[in-house]
């Protein structure tokens, strides 16, 4: 009431002055349109927008010719991709010369010229990650996981069975994801001793194929998932796999293939306490004899100190899978914790020297003692 009382008595330039030295005083709005964006960079993603305004800097086009190429309304993509270039994603050719409508690419819409990047933002900004933050209240008032409600499945796993080009997408963004620390994970510690390696939850296989042509001693390497992942990802075409590399379909949580080495990348995060230990167990009875398990994971560390890329990352993680997994991003004590409760003892914990790569955990089998009674 007494804000309009001081609007009435100013000039509509003094208001337009006041309400831009607000913005500028008030940092959180800048959060308030992330949301927009993300869809937008979805649908960019989804319709190849990126690729078909041009493969350079330079390349321009006309909104409504793209809009018919890609079988989408022009006047409605135009208006989105006016709204995108305010965060300076593309630009809009405007003056003497230009018709309406013309956009020409900046250094943010060409990344998206990039498939792994593409491949990225299809996961992040697609429907599931998406969808799933509408719980987060849920899950913060109850302390329960239920990210998933609002995709009307019991899990991510079911909706991903649900939606086999979502699954997909899923599947080729955590390969994309991946790829790039594969190396660092490959070298890090020393397979060569192994002659059965299963990569547990292993998707696209890729890091398992990188294991293999790094060591050629091992025989055999086994990709185990759940069968949809590997039906849904053969659509794609022939993979080039490694000649000792094959794909296993089947439920962690009623057994794994025998081994002697199991890796599990990124996949106990997604569990709490109780399911990991039932997983491991499962990896007990099926594990041969001087057996390993390598979990490379990302390590919660405290937050003191600078907010690195690392830490951004991992604290997002951490609150993603909280909303829709199930899991979380374990510190160093509760690895011990949970590790305590199985078969198993911590060796070792090797730390990446990269940023994002994640650590490794490694497991081999407690032994226990038996004293033998007269
Ligand atoms: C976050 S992804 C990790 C993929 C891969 N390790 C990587 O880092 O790129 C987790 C994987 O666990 C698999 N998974 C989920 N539930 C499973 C189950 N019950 N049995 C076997 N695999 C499962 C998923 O299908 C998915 O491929």
């Amino acid at each position: 009431m007494e804000q309009n009382l001081i609007f009435q008595s100013m000039d509509s330039d003094s208001i337009m002055n006041l309400m831009s030295r607000a913005v500028q005083h008030m940092p959180i709005k800048k959060f308030y349109g992330n949301q927009l964006m993300v869809k937008c960079i979805y649908i960019c993603a989804k319709l190849r927008i990126c690729e078909n305004l041009g493969n350079s800097l330079e390349s321009k086009k006309s909104c409504y010719d793209i809009a018919k190429e890609v079988g989408a309304h022009g006047e409605s993509l135009y208006r989105m991709m006016r709204a995108m270039t305010v965060e300076g994603f593309f630009s809009e050719c405007l003056g003497e010369g230009f018709e309406k409508g013309i956009f020409q690419h900046t250094n943010l819409s060409i990344q998206l010229l990039n498939e792994v990047t593409r491949d990225e933002a299809l996961v992040h900004c697609g429907t599931a990650f998406f969808l799933s933050w509408e719980s987060l209240y849920e899950t913060v008032m109850t302390g329960k996981t239920s990210g998933f409600k609002s995709l009307d499945s019991s899990s991510l796993w079911d909706f991903l069975k649900k939606n086999p080009e979502a699954d997909i997408e899923f599947t080729k963004g955590m390969a994309s994801m991946s790829t790039p620390y594969h190396q660092n994970l490959v070298k890090m510690v020393d397979f060569s001793r192994f002659e059965i390696v299963c990569d547990v939850g292993g998707s696209h296989g890729l890091l398992l194929n990188e294991i293999l042509k790094n060591y050629p001693t091992i025989k055999q390497g086994l990709n185990f998932d759940q069968p949809i992942v590997f039906e849904n990802l053969n659509k794609l075409g022939k993979r080039d796999l490694d000649p000792r590399f094959s794909d296993v379909g089947g439920n962690f949580f009623e057994s794994v293939p025998q081994a002697d080495c199991y890796v599990f990348k990124l996949v106990l995060h997604n569990w709490n306490d109780d399911q990991c230990v039932q997983i491991l167990d499962n990896v007990s009875k099926a594990m041969r004899e001087n057996g390993k398990v390598y979990l490379a994971e990302h390590i919660m560390e405290d937050s003191v100190g600078d907010f690195t890329i690392k830490k951004k990352y991992i604290a997002w993680t951490d609150l993603h899978i909280m909303n829709l997994l199930n899991g979380k991003v374990r510190s160093k004590s509760e690895w011990d914790k949970l590790i305590s409760r199985t078969d198993f003892k911590i060796d070792q914990i090797v730390e990446s020297d990269q940023e994002l790569t994640q650590n490794y955990i490694i497991l081999s089998k407690k032994v226990i003692h038996v004293t033998l009674l007269k």
